[in-house]
């Protein structure tokens, strides 16, 4: 029942099939399979050292694995193999990743940010003959909307609290047009009203991306998983899987991982 062309029938953009990864002999990932669905939120949880950022990397091409599969699946039918392609052709892909410390222009304003996060007009900005197109303005509208940073747009990046720069950079990633947004620990260092606006916005770009959101604060998983899945990772494979209310009360999941103090 591993093969992928099994699981096509139910619309997956992502097959890990039986994925290693050993580091100096320590198996970080072992006998991984891990499915997503084109257009869903999956949040992944586990305590720390599960492995959950080496499986982000191998999904970008950051780490390769040693054994095992990594498959996209495309809307034309195609597979990719994404374990033999290097970061940056998996990145053309549509694939990105917002690492957990935001990563803006700090100099330039919002509106500029999401200006050269435009596909092709990075090279462009600097010269004094590039103005922005109809379909530019538009792109970096509707992000602006998205992101809820509309008020915000002449304002300097380095200016913004720390979960308005988080927004900012997804808005920047938004406007490449991923298909698939890896997102490490959004919700860390925001206040609860920061995190809860975190969270609506994972929410409305589901269904349009597909996501996987590694996070550690539990009131915040509980908010984006709604009746999605959560992914529990351990010991670098799959412990269980499930709605975040089942998740919750799995016995073996309080045992090695709410049971240690780090969740409600
Ligand atoms: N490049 C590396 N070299 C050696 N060991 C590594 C390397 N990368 C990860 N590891 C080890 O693999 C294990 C899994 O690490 P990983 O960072 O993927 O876990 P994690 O679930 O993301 O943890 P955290 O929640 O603390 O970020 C850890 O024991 C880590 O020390």
């Amino acid at each position: 029942m591993k093969s992928s062309a099994l699981h096509r029938d139910t619309d997956l953009i992502l097959s890990v099939e039986d994925v290693n990864k050993t580091f100096d002999g320590f198996k970080a990932i072992s006998d991984l399979n891990f499915y997503l669905g084109d257009g869903e939120l999956r949040t992944i949880i586990g305590p720390n050292g599960a492995g959950k950022s080496t499986f982000m990397d191998m999904i970008t091409g950051r780490t390769r694995p040693d054994t095992g599969k990594l498959t996209m699946h495309k809307p034309d039918g195609h597979d990719i193999d994404l374990s033999k392609l290097p970061e940056f052709k998996i990145n053309r892909l549509g694939i990105s990743r917002k690492f957990q410390t935001p990563s803006v222009y700090t100099q330039h304003s919002v509106y500029d940010n999401l200006l050269l996060s435009l596909p092709r007009s990075r090279t462009l900005f600097s010269s004094i003959f590039y103005k922005e197109s109809a379909a530019d303005r538009a792109a970096i509208e509707e992000a602006l909307e998205t992101i809820r940073l509309q008020d915000l747009r002449h304002e300097i990046a380095g200016n913004l609290s720390h979960g308005q720069k988080q927004w900012l950079e997804i808005g920047m990633l938004l406007a490449q047009k991923p298909s698939i947004l890896l997102v490490d620990e959004p919700a860390a260092g925001m206040t609860d009203d920061e995190t809860e606006r975190t969270g609506e916005l994972l929410i409305s770009l589901a269904g349009k991306h597909s996501l996987i959101v590694i996070e550690h604060d539990m009131t915040f998983v509980k908010q984006i998983a709604r009746d999605g899945k959560v992914t529990v990772l351990h010991q670098g494979t799959v412990l269980c899987e499930g709605k975040f209310d089942e998740v919750q009360n799995n016995p073996k999941v309080r045992e090695v991982y709410l049971g240690r103090g780090k969740a409600a």
